[in-house]
């Protein structure tokens, strides 16, 4: 039984990383999101609440009494100890959560050829050496702002430089285009791993 090939796409914020892997899965990879696993784990772990609230304070709760990912992120842009902490809490859990998704995968008849993962941060935490092949997704700071209707706050100082990211990447992609041109790279790519024709 062959594994499949395990892709990381990484990039800036906004850059398109979710689109990508959107793509990604609409030509038969299997994937999941590193994002959407934290916003479980703040949603529903009690054990990573307990912790956020004794190091962070209360005011980080919603109204729901669960953490609240805008106020978290208000504190943790601004103070490069309490995102290390947060960090420190949450990457173990996800990474922990995404070997079990992987392995599970190994076990699907027939299993996927590509499986895909949006990895934020893959360069700065180490991450790489857990992918065969790592997806660089970049755009313009101005554009990626307008996209996301939304300044960026602090979170690119936390990143290393998109240039150093696509020095060490497999495949790199400049988002500046329409969704079909994204989509067109990621046929590509995806054509390339599995050997097919696009
Ligand atoms: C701070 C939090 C609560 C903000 O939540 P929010 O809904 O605003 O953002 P979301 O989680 O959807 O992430 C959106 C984007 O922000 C950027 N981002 C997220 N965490 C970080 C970080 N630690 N450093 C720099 N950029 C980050 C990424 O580009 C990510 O794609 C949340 O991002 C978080 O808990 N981050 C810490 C965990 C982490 O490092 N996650 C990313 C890799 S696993
Ligand atoms: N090629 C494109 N053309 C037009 N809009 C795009 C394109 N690619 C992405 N977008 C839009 O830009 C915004 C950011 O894209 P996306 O959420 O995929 O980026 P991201 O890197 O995952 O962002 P984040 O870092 O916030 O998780 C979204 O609103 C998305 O719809």
């Amino acid at each position: 039984m062959s594994r499949p090939v395990a892709v990381a796409i990484t990039g800036g914020i906004g850059a398109g990383k979710s689109s990508a892997l959107a793509a990604f899965r609409a030509h038969g990879a299997a994937t999941v999101s590193s994002d959407e696993i934290v916003h479980h784990l703040l949603a529903r772990d009690d054990d990573v609440k307990t912790a956020l609230v004794r190091r962070l304070g209360e005011s980080i709760l919603g109204e729901d009494g669960r953490p609240d990912r805008a106020r978290i992120a208000r504190v943790v842009f601004d103070d490069a100890e309490a995102l290390a902490f947060l960090e420190a809490l949450l990457h173990p859990l996800v990474s922990r959560e995404y070997l079990q998704w992987r392995e599970q995968l190994a076990t699907v008849e027939p299993a996927p050829k590509v499986c895909v993962t949006e990895v934020p941060l893959l360069y700065e935490s180490g991450g790489e050496a857990r992918f065969d092949k790592v997806v660089v997704i970049t755009a313009p700071r101005k554009l990626r702002e307008q996209r996301r209707h939304a300044p960026l706050d602090n979170r690119d100082a936390r990143l290393i430089d998109d240039r150093e990211k696509v020095k060490r990447a497999d495949f790199h992609y400049v988002n500046t285009g329409t969704f079909e041109d994204l989509d067109a790279f990621v046929a590509g790519v995806m054509a390339e791993l599995t050997n097919d024709d696009p």
